[in-house]
């Protein structure tokens, strides 16, 4: 098994070499199984929002561009689950700006539910008034993911002028890392509940 700092260094080899990463097993089963009973307590409280893609008065129209419906976690939450997942966050902070000099220093993160049919059409992270947002993080929490269940995660790279596709499934425990301000992905059409927590690692 990977130690965590094994796993944060094959995440920087990921990002330094294509612009992202992909480490498995960054979560344990047991955090995966905490975090989804978190998740779906945090569901069931009825806080979850419709996500946006900017400005508040386009929210209809961002139903075409992404179905998700988000909640943010607080920095300074106590529950278990979340603070196992933002401890594990700031542990993969500290090792990027002790390695690489980021200058990180917040992150904004939030749980993610896309109900089956749901999609998030190709954007980039950085649009409109997001800024600081260095590194794009994505946990995801899906246990028995199948491929026909959709859902994947699309990056598209360039490798000499070409453009790539790399398709990457929601795997429990997964965690994917790439710099916001560079890659164009998306999230295919979805044909199971997909949950997942997505952050952005801010330099400002
Ligand atoms: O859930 C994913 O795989 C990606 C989500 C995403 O691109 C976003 O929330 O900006
Ligand atoms: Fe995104």
């Amino acid at each position: 098994m990977q130690s965590q700092e094994e796993k944060f260094e094959s995440l920087i080899e990921g990002i330094v070499a294509n612009g992202y990463g992909v480490c498995d097993d960054f979560l344990s089963s047991e955090e995966v199984t905490m975090l989804n009973a978190r998740f779906t307590e945090r569901f069931d409280d009825g806080n979850f929002k419709e996500a946006g893609i900017g400005k508040q008065s386009e929210v209809h129209q961002a139903k075409e561009i992404r179905g998700d419906k988000i909640l943010w976690l607080e920095n300074g939450t106590t529950n278990i689950a979340e603070r196992i997942l933002l401890d594990k966050n700031q542990a993969f902070i500290n090792y990027l700006n002790q390695t690489c000099y980021l200058g990180i220093v917040d992150a904004e993160i939030h749980f993610a539910k896309y109900d089956i049919g749901k999609f998030y059409r190709r954007h980039r992270d950085t649009f409109q008034a997001q800024k600081g947002r260095i590194l794009s993080v994505i946990y995801y929490l899906n246990n028995h993911w199948q491929t026909e269940n959709g859902g994947n995660l699309l990056i598209y790279t360039q490798e000499n002028n070409i453009e790539k596709t790399i398709s990457i499934a929601p795997l429990a425990g997964r965690l994917v890392c790439f710099q916001s301000e560079k890659l164009d992905h998306e999230v295919s059409e979805t044909f199971r509940e997909r949950l997942s927590i997505t952050g952005w690692l801010l330099n400002v």
